[in-house]
């Protein structure tokens, strides 16, 4: 009945990249998984969406590249197609809360007595055990309490949301694709899938690892406002041009302050002062009021050439015609639609385009017949 030998057979997806064959199921969910679908499906997996009825339709580029059943999974009927597909599947990605799957008859005892091969993936915010584990939640939430919230802001205001970047996706749907490829390299020597808790707390812990080693040698504080990479130190901070734009300005190593320095011709003692906090105002003062002096086009004409790691602050429109950005292809439009470029890039299959959104729903038996056992 399984197929776990082979993460490359029968599909009907044709796309191209590394992941090209690998059947992946999908239960539409918020943020995190439907990204870490979205990240698979860009690489060439071919992603089976399961919506409920009449949902394909709203479907946005965050569903790209994926094809779509819809089913009640309320429905003894439907269900027995779901376990269908998923009898056939490499991986299956759901982000609801702890226990729904089960409900359904869908837990992962049930599939992977079914299809011992397959590589169960399962986000959530706060994991599958533990007191908060039935508790809704959002990204915000998530991020406050692994302490990384209380990090970011100025010291004298409330903590600022870094959106929902941090979380959702940096702790979450980023850590659930790596959980789910080294699930498919384990099982292509134990033939065995496995179960992927991938918990945004989990994770944002973990992209936080560095924080922790700079505490233990003294040179981070367990405060906002008062650490070198929140913005409150002036070589590592935002300043505002004169026709109210934003310039990044972020040159650390010595070296690369000393061109910063050179051309806002800041005084010397400035290289030293940066990194006293009694002299931060000061040194923050005098940046500021040079940067003020001329426009964001002038400042990135001056720094671009440089390596005083100076950069414009970009609205979302403004980032799209970005030399840098623009030359390497970072955005793209697909049907009408802007949106980012897969990534990474791979040597083998070069720069890899987004496949369209599907707004229409396919026969599941049709997706089952095409995801032939080998
Ligand atoms: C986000 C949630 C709090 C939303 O809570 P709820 O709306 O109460 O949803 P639940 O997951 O508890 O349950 C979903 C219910 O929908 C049912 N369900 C799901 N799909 C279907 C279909 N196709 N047909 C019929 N019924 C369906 C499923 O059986 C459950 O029913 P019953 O079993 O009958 O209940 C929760 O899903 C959750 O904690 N998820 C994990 C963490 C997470 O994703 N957090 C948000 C990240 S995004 C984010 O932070 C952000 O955007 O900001």
């Amino acid at each position: 009945m399984t197929q776990h030998s082979s993460a490359r057979g029968n599909t009907e997806s044709g796309a191209a990249g590394p992941l090209a064959g690998l059947k992946v199921v999908e239960f539409t969910g918020l943020g995190p998984g439907p990204h870490a679908a979205m990240i698979l499906a860009d690489l060439g997996a071919d992603v089976v969406r399961i919506d409920r009825p009449g949902n394909a339709k709203k479907s946005d580029v965050t569903a790209r590249g994926r094809r779509i059943v819809e089913a009640d999974l309320k429905d003894p009927a439907a269900i027995k197609g779901v376990l269908e597909l998923l009898d056939r599947a490499d991986v299956l990605i759901e982000g609801f809360r702890p226990g729904v799957m089960e409900r359904l008859g869908l837990g992962p005892d049930v599939l992977l007595e079914r299809n011992p091969g397959l590589v169960y993936g399962r986000m959530t915010g706060w994991g599958q055990d533990g007191p908060l584990a039935d508790r809704a939640g959002h990204d915000m939430g998530y991020i406050a309490r692994t302490g990384m919230a209380s990090l970011i802001g100025s010291a004298d205001s409330a903590p600022v949301p870094p959106l929902n970047l941090v979380g959702d996706f940096g702790g979450g749907s980023m850590f659930l694709v790596t959980g789910i490829l080294a699930a498919l390299f384990e099982r292509s020597s134990t033939g065995r899938g496995q179960v992927i808790d991938a918990a945004i707390v989990d994770g944002t812990a973990t992209l936080a690892t560095m924080l922790w080693a700079l505490k233990d040698t003294g040179m981070w504080q367990d405060a906002r406002g008062r650490n070198f990479l929140d913005g409150s130190q002036p070589s590592y901070s935002y300043y505002r041009t004169s026709d109210g734009e934003y310039l990044a300005v972020a040159p650390l190593e010595p070296q690369f302050f000393e061109e910063l320095r050179e051309h806002l011709g800041l005084p010397e003692w400035t290289q030293k002062g940066r990194f006293d906090p009694r002299k931060f105002d000061e040194v923050h003062q005098l940046i500021a009021d040079t940067i003020a002096q001329h426009p964001l086009a002038h400042w990135t004409e001056v720094f671009d050439p440089t390596d005083a790691c100076v950069a414009p602050v970009w609205s979302m429109e403004q980032a799209l015609d970005d030399p840098q950005l623009k030359a390497r292809g970072t955005y793209t439009e697909v049907d009408g639609v802007t949106q980012p470029r897969p990534a990474p890039r791979f040597s083998a299959h070069g720069r890899l385009d987004p496949r369209p959104v599907s707004k229409e729903a396919q026969p599941i038996d049709t997706v089952v017949r095409g995801w032939s056992v080998d």
